[in-house]
C-alpha cells in the first residue's frame, strides 16, 4: 500500500507511518495544482490544508482514504471524494487548544496592542503614552459563535480571565448553558449585540457561510473586538474590512480569504493597511504540541483502516438514508443466504442502500437489515420467506423517514 503525504507533518509520524506500509511519499510543499494530476498508485491522501480538487480526486483511481490531518474539511471536495467512493476522515479536537490558545492571544495583542508596541520597538520608538491606554479584558463579555472542540476550549480560558461568556451554538440548550456557567443566546445576532468580544468557531460550510453578515457586524459595540480562527468564508470580509477601516471595530483574524497558498512567500491584503486588523499567518494550529498530536491521530486513523477496515471520523458517511423501508431478515449464518436475498430483491429491481448484517452468539444465525429504496411486494418477500433452510424471518418495517 501507498500512503502520499500532501503536507508537513512531524517527522516522528512519517516514521510511522513507514512502519505501516510499504511506500510513503512524503511531498510536503506540493500544490493543489501539482496534485490535480493525480495521485498515481496512492491508496491514502494526508493533507493538512492543501486544497483536495476533483481533478485531484477523479485522476487518483487507486485512492481509497483521504486523511485531514486537522479539522477543517472545506479545502477538500467532499462531493466527488463521495461520488467516487473515497472516504473523508478528519482529527477533531486534536489541535482545539493551540487555537483557545492563539484566539486568546489575539485578544490579549488587540487590547495592549503588542504588535504595534514590537514594530515600534524595533524602529527605535518608545511609545509608553500611546499602548498605555489598554482597556483591560477582566469583566468584558465574550461571545462565542459555535462551541465545537475549539469553543469550548476558548470557555475556560476565558472564564480563567474573568469575562463572562455568552454563546450560541446550534446544539446549545439553555439548559446545557446553565451547565456550563454561561449565558445562552437565541441566535447569533444576540450574541453579536450583548458583547464586547465576538469570536467565531464554525466549520465552514454552506449553511455557515458568511454567518457573520454585515448586519452581525454592524450590531457589535463600539470599540468591539471581532476574532476569527475559524475560516474566511464565515465572515463577510467586505463589511468586515469596511468596519474595521471605519475604525468602530477591531479585528484579530488568522485567515483571510486570499491568503497564499504556500507556506512561505510575499503576501498582499488589503488588511494590511489597516491599523485595526492584527492578522496571523493561518497558524491556529501550528504547535508542535498539536501537530504531534494531529499526525499521531492521522496515522491512527489509517492504521484502523488497513488493520481493521476502518475509518474513524468518517466523515462523508450518509448519516441518514432516504430509504423508506427496511427489511429485517433473521436467516441462518451459511454462504450465499444474503445473496439469495439480493438476487430476489435485484429481480424486483428493488435497491438496496445499506445493509448490516449482525451475528448471534455461537455463530449460527444472523440478523441482516437492508435499507430499500421501495417496498418490496408480497411476492418478493414471499419468495425470500419461502428459503426456509436459509431464512428465519422477513420482516418489512417503515424506515424514518
Ligand atoms: N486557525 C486554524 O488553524 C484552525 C485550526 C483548527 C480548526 N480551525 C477551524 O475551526 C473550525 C472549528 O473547529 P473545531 O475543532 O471546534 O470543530 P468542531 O467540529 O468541534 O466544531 C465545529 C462547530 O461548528 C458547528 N457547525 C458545523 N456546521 C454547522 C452548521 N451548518 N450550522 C451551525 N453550526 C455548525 C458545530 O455545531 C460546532 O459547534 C474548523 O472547522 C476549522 O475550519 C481553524
Ligand atoms: O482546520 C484546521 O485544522 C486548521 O485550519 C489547520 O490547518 P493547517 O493544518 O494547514 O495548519
Amino acid at each position: 500500500m501507498k500512503v502520499f503525504v500532501a503536507d508537513k507533518l512531524p517527522q516522528e509520524s512519517i516514521d510511522e507511518l513507514g512502519t505501516l506500509v510499504e511506500n510513503v511519499e512524503n511531498k510536503p510543499s506540493i500544490t493543489a495544482s501539482e496534485m490535480d494530476s493525480g495521485l498515481g498508485e496512492a491508496q491514502v491522501l494526508v493533507v493538512r490544508s492543501t486544497i483536495v480538487s476533483k481533478e485531484c480526486i477523479n485522476n487518483s483511481p487507486n485512492l481509497a482514504l483521504i486523511v485531514r490531518a486537522g479539522a477543517g474539511v472545506n479545502t477538500i471536495d467532499l462531493e466527488a471524494a463521495s461520488n467516487a467512493g473515497i472516504y473523508v476522515a478528519n482529527c477533531p479536537g486534536k489541535n482545539s487548544i493551540a487555537v483557545a490558545e492563539l484566539t486568546m492571544g489575539l485578544i490579549i495583542s488587540l487590547d495592549r496592542r503588542l504588535a504595534d508596541n514590537v514594530i515600534d520597538f524595533r524602529d527605535g520608538k518608545w511609545n509608553k503614552a500611546t499602548y498605555g491606554k489598554a482597556d483591560g479584558l477582566f469583566g468584558k463579555t465574550i461571545g462565542i459563535v459555535g462551541l465545537g472542540g475549539i469553543g469550548r476550549e476558548v470557555v475556560k480560558r476565558a472564564k480563567a480571565f474573568g469575562m463572562p461568556v455568552i454563546a450560541w451554538s446550534r446544539s446549545l440548550t439553555p439548559a446545557r448553558a446553565e451547565e456550563m456557567d454561561i449565558a445562552h443566546a437565541e441566535s447569533v445576532e444576540q450574541v453579536a449585540s450583548e458583547c464586547d468580544i465576538l469570536s467565531v468557531h464554525l466549520a465552514l460550510n454552506p449553511e455557515t457561510e458568511q454567518i457573520i453578515s454585515g448586519e452581525i457586524l454592524s450590531k457589535l459595540r463600539d470599540g468591539a473586538l471581532f476574532i476569527n480562527t475559524a475560516r474566511a468564508g464565515v465572515v463577510d470580509e467586505d463589511a468586515l474590512f469596511e468596519e474595521v477601516r471605519s475604525g468602530r471595530i477591531r479585528a484579530g483574524l488568522d485567515l483571510l480569504s486570499d491568503e497564499p497558498e504556500v507556506k512561505q512567500g510575499p503576501v498582499e491584503s488589503r488588511f494590511q493597511e489597516l491599523e485595526g486588523a492584527y492578522v496571523s499567518h493561518h497558524i491556529g494550529a501550528s504547535t508542535r504540541q498539536a501537530q504531534l498530536a494531529v499526525a499521531s491521530d492521522a496515522v491512527d486513523i489509517i492504521r484502523g483502516y488497513i488493520n481493521e477496515g476502518k475509518v474513524r471520523n468518517w466523515l462523508n458517511r450518509c448519516e441518514h438514508t432516504e430509504a423508506p423501508w427496511k427489511l429485517v431478515v433473521r436467516h441462518y449464518d451459511k454462504p450465499g443466504v444474503i445473496a439469495n436475498v439480493m438476487n430476489e430483491l435485484k429481480k424486483a429491481d428493488i435497491n438496496a442502500q445499506e445493509l448490516k448484517n449482525v451475528i448471534f452468539d455461537g455463530k449460527k444465525t444472523a440478523c441482516c437489515t437492508i435499507q430499500l429504496d421501495t417496498d418490496p411486494s408480497r411476492q418478493v418477500l414471499s419468495n425470500i420467506r419461502e428459503r426456509r433452510n436459509e431464512v428465519i424471518s422477513a420482516t418489512l418495517i417503515p424506515g424514518e423517514n
